[in-house]
């Protein structure tokens, strides 16, 4: 149950196209990763090669030491939530539950029938004319209620509502608590979701660029307050970003390892110490030369 999933220097190309280089990545049970990168860096593209769906042009992806791609025994173990269009899709909604329940073996047909319950999903209709916001909650719900050690889930959150969208992170905070696993999730939804993580790895242009657990994350910057001088004096040697001024009042990220001294030091000149999320250390480095960064 607790064998870890790897890929092992993985590349992808289409065509010709190289769209993941080299990427080595273990992933542990049970934590949370949360898979992060910019539009088109190959989040789904991981999350495909981890649940079969496709096979890496090189390298190896692993469950325990085995093979996974089209390996019958493995396959009911891992649960993919992808965004699906149900709009040619009769059948009903109870019929979906019944048929994913038939492929897995720890599905929990009370537990979906349960979450159905609390998110007003209307079993007996036909699927084809469920909202978005109604199809992705059916969607996340077979994935938690398949309760399957290995959950990837890509994006299907930003069509939900976001009372819809609460319960989910809660439930899914509700269901490692209860039954421990294996869940990687690809959010562009970071501020609300970064609290989910038990480890952050971003994706950028074909590359790993970072892979750590969260709680060292965020302690690779902070949000420094004060008077202009004394932030502008106390941050000349490290690298800054996101300078805002107002009545000789500066706010500045601040990046680098921040030690203690550093914050002592801060506090000791009067300047206010926050700590940064983990949507503006992303937002840092992975900026690029485009539009979104002018002012
Ligand atoms: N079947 C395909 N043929 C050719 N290129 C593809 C194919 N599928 C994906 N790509 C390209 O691979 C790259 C990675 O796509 P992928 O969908 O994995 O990125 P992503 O990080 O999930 O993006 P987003 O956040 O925008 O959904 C993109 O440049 C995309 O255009």
């Amino acid at each position: 149950m607790s064998r870890p999933l790897k890929l092992d220097q993985v590349d992808v190309k289409y065509d010709r196209e190289e769209i993941l280089r080299q990427i080595t990545l273990q992933f542990e049970s049970p934590r949370i990763y949360g898979l992060l990168g910019r539009d088109g860096m190959g989040k789904t593209t991981i999350l495909e090669l981890l649940a079969s769906f496709q096979k890496p042009s090189r390298g190896k992806v692993l469950y325990g030491e085995e093979p996974l791609f089209e390996n019958a025994s493995l396959m009911p173990l891992i649960y993919f939530v992808y965004w699906e269009d149900y709009h040619d899709d009769y059948q009903t909604g109870e019929k979906k539950i019944r048929e994913a329940a038939a492929y897995r073996p720890y599905f929990d047909m009370d537990y979906a029938f349960h979450l159905a319950d609390r998110m007003n999903l209307q079993l007996s209709r036909s699927v084809k004319k469920y909202s978005r916001g109604k199809a992705a909650a059916l969607q996340l719900l077979l994935g938690l209620a398949s309760r399957a050690p290995v959950t990837l889930i890509d994006e299907v959150f930003p069509n939900m509502d976001a009372p819809a969208r609460e319960f989910f992170y809660a439930e899914l905070l509700n269901e490692q608590n209860k039954h421990p696993r294996l869940f990687i999730l690809s959010s562009h939804l970071i501020s609300e979701s970064e609290h989910l993580f038990d480890d952050v790895i971003i994706l950028h242009h074909k590359e790993i660029i970072l892979n750590t657990p969260y709680h060292h994350l965020v302690s690779q910057g902070v949000l420094l307050t004060g008077p202009a001088v004394e932030v502008e004096a106390f941050t000349q040697d490290y690298p800054t970003a996101g300078e805002k001024l107002s009545a000789g009042t500066m706010t500045v990220e601040v990046y680098g390892t921040i030690t203690d001294d550093f914050i002592k030091k801060a506090e000791e000149k009067g300047l206010q110490v926050q700590s940064l999320s983990l949507q503006k250390i992303f937002t840092q480095l992975t900026r690029e030369e485009d539009k979104y960064g002018e002012k």
